[in-house]
């Protein structure tokens, strides 16, 4: 029998009714085993949704189902992928039947939740589920690629950024826009390699977007799930490393940097581009949240200083530890943004004043920014060593891992 077939007896007949998808339909084929000719019917799909829901996968289905996830062209995401792990090992194995991991096993604990939550479904509704997720998500995959070309693609050798130049303007682009630019380890190293080679260049000023819905989300949750040998201390080690080299490019940075973000900016990346940029230009969509304290973290990116000089003591404190999100009005009104813009005319007003802007003596900007933010060198330095080194040991305790195990399985998002 066909794979969407089933048998249904009337009186001495029996009637095969076949489903087969057709350019956005369902077509049923009735056939009468003693009678040559065949009835087509066609139903849009979603009238058919529940019919199908009652039908089973054959083992056959299964495992073309397993063969297509491995063809599939683009990484569906830890969700999509957490729950076809669930289902699989549902399908194969039955109820969940291993022991608990231990918190910090990132991975493997948000893999036991999702089967765990599949309590005792059925092998076969398992067997099932599977196939429609691959299903929907070959169909979904495919359509969305063209939704979004050229995003998250190469550009100027960089994976993660899009960089260009001109007209004396370098701009860094966040480009992982599927992922809400969210940080990842790879990010980092472009951001700093950019920086690098943007202060050398021939441009006057640099400005720091991000492409999509997202200026950034942050730190990458998923940087924590990769433990090296030397186990979570070392990775700890490491992330403070790569974090306090991070904020230092940004302290560094000699010439007139620009934030320009027409969208909501997340944790960490705003509080360096906030502490640093000589101007920062938001959308009235955009907002700011650093919701350091709802990860089990501390401040980083110089924020625990450079915000209270900016707002006050009480109102950093509303962001910093309490994680108060901003709207870019009120951003404003506390010091961190230099202007907000309506959204409509966001890029076309930002940019004029950017062009203009690159037309000004480069090196008098240059050494306007070192008399400005020399003074303040040092003293950033030292608190981006004390910063890290606080959020080393956030990064080994319980409520971090807590909240970053949280967040991969999809338990909170902020
Ligand atoms: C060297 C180490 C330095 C560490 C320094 C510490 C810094 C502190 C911080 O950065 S604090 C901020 C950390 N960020 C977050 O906690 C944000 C987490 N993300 C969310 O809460 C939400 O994703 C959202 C509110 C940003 C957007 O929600 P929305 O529903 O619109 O979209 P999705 O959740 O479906 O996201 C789409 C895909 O993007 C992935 N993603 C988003 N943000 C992150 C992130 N920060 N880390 C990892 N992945 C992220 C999300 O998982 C989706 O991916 P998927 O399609 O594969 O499921």
């Amino acid at each position: 029998m066909d794979k969407h077939s089933i048998l249904v007896c009337m009186g001495w007949e029996q009637l095969e009714i076949r489903l087969q998808k057709c350019e956005g339909w369902e077509q049923i084929e009735i056939s009468l085993p003693n009678c040559s000719s065949l009835q087509v019917i066609s139903f849009p799909v979603v009238q058919l949704h529940l019919n199908r829901t009652a039908m089973r996968a054959s083992q056959k289905d299964f495992e073309n189902a397993m063969n297509q996830v491995k063809l599939l062209k683009k990484d569906p995401g830890n969700e999509v992928k957490l729950k076809l792990y669930s289902l699989y090992k549902q399908a194969t194995e039955g109820p969940c039947n291993m022991p608990k991991p231990g918190v910090f096993d990132l991975i493997n604990k948000a893999k036991w939740d999702a089967w765990n939550a599949l309590g005792s479904l059925p092998k076969e509704t398992a067997r099932q589920n599977y196939v429609d997720l691959v299903s929907s998500l070959s169909s979904s995959l495919e359509s969305s690629s063209q939704v979004e070309p050229g995003t998250d693609r190469k550009s100027t050798g960089y994976e993660t950024l899009m960089v260009t130049s001109e007209d004396g303007i370098t701009k860094i682009m966040l480009n992982r826009p599927t992922k809400k630019n969210a940080l990842n380890v790879e990010m980092y190293h472009e951001i700093m390699h950019a920086l690098k080679a943007a202060s050398k260049d021939d441009s006057a000023i640099t400005v720091l977007t991000g492409n999509g819905d997202y200026y950034s989300s942050g730190n990458d949750l998923t940087n924590f799930t990769d433990i090296p040998p030397g186990g979570v201390e070392e990775k700890a080690k490491n992330g403070a490393v790569l974090l306090r080299e991070f904020v230092g490019c940004f302290i560094d940075f000699p010439k007139p940097l620009i934030a320009s973000g027409q969208c909501p900016a997340l944790g960490h990346l705003p509080s360096p581009s906030l502490g640093y940029s000589i101007a920062v230009y938001a959308s009235d969509r955009a907002t700011f949240h650093t919701p350091f304290s709802h990860l089990g973290q501390s401040p980083e990116g110089c924020s625990s200083y450079t915000f209270p000089k900016i707002m006050s003591p009480a109102k950093a404190t509303e962001m910093l530890v309490f994680g108060k999100k901003l709207t870019a009005g009120e951003a404003c009104a506390q010091g961190l943004v230099t202007e907000v813009f309506p959204d409509s005319t966001f890029q076309k007003e930002v940019w004029t004043r950017l062009k203009a802007f690159a037309k000004l003596p480069p090196n008098a900007m240059r050494i306007s920014k070192e008399i400005i933010r020399n003074r303040e060198k040092e003293k950033l330095h030292a608190v981006n060593a004390e910063e890290c080194s606080v959020l080393q040991g956030r990064w080994l305790s319980d409520e971090c891992m807590n909240a970053v195990v949280n967040f991969l399985s999809r338990k909170s998002k902020l």
